[in-house]
């Protein structure tokens, strides 16, 4: 490729389920970006990086051809396009930096829902609505099904509806979508998340540097986004068996209560949420004051 800059280029949705919290992943990494509504180019203004805000499908072939040099993508977009491109003998190199905490969701088969479905075999010589043509192939190719895919760019969900198609392909997360539509799920055929890519052939040593001081960050948020931070009051008596009850919690800070022999405050960072059963529990335990906060950065 014959782009000449330096800063680094990272192709983020520029409007979407994935913009958002791309956007807040960097914004929360100390990126200052500098975002005008309608612009391609953002700047980010403390760092030697662009964000380049395209079309969701776009992203993989931007990193895949060296355009950018990082990106943020649907595992199923990247897995669609890496498909495509090996048939249509182009590049599709690619690393993956980070598997992300969000874009959680499934690319499923779903049926009207009267329809009354046993097994894929069902589907035989059925037709098929989908986004995802090489993913539903490679899909029913592995389960012996030959059906007639229809490719459609945008509501897939009304196909059966209009007639277009017998089933459909698409994306679910809370299943509203389908459920909305009169439809079912009923086989899942790939499960997704947003990923942080960084194009295969990248050399230049500032540009490496950069994502060297990033991904550090980039975990020290995800880690924080899944991290709370505890506080509470315990009876000392009952000490280990509130320990017991709090997640990851093996080496708490115990810090004595001015004028209260009886109690201590326990403080401890805990890898994962704490349910409101187990604050009743801890509650039944003789614990008060029970906090739990979020955490905004981490750095081990
Ligand atoms: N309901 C959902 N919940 C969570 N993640 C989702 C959901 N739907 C889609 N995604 C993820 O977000 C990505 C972008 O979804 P979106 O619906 O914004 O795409 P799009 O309409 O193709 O956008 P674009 O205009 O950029 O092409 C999907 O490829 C998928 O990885
Ligand atoms: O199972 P659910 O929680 O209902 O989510 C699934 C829906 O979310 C996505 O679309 P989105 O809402 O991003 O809009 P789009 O179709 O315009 O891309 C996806 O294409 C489904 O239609
Ligand atoms: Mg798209």
């Amino acid at each position: 490729m014959t782009v000449t800059t330096n800063r680094l280029r990272i192709a983020i949705q520029k409007s979407g389920r994935l913009s958002q919290d791309s956007q807040a992943l960097l914004t929360n990494c100390g990126l200052k970006i500098n975002l005008r509504e309608q612009r391609l180019i953002a700047h980010v203004e403390n760092m030697d990086i662009d964000l380049l805000r395209v079309r969701d499908d776009d992203i993989p072939g931007l990193v895949m051809d060296g355009v950018c040099d990082l990106g943020f993508v649907g595992e199923n977009v990247l897995e669609e396009v890496s498909l495509q491109r090996q048939l249509d003998n182009e590049s599709y190199d690619y690393t993956v930096l980070a598997r992300l905490d969000f874009g959680g969701c499934r690319l499923s088969i779903a049926v009207p829902q009267e329809e009354d479905y046993q097994s894929i075999k069902d589907l035989e010589g059925r037709t098929i609505a989908t986004t995802y043509p090489r993913l539903l192939n490679r899909y029913l190719k592995q389960k012996g099904v030959n059906c007639r895919i229809v490719n459609l760019k945008g509501s897939v969900e009304v196909a059966p509806r209009a007639g277009l198609a017998d089933a459909i392909c698409d994306l679910v997360s809370t299943g509203a979508t389908l459920e909305a539509n009169g439809l079912k799920e009923v086989e899942v055929i790939y499960r997704s998340k947003a990923v942080l890519i960084q194009r295969r052939d990248l050399a230049d040593e500032k540009q490496l540097k950069l994502i060297k001081k990033l991904m550090p960050r980039i975990q020290g948020v995800m880690q924080a986004n899944e991290s709370k931070y505890i506080m509470l009051h315990a009876p000392r008596a009952r000490l280990q068996e509130v320990i017991a009850l709090l997640p990851g919690a093996e080496n708490p800070t115990l810090l004595p209560l001015a004028g209260n022999d009886d109690l201590v405050a326990l403080h401890v960072v805990s890898s994962e949420t704490l349910f409101w059963e187990t604050m009743e529990q801890l509650k039944g335990l003789g614990a008060s004051s029970i906090l739990v906060l979020p955490i905004e950065k981490m750095m081990e």
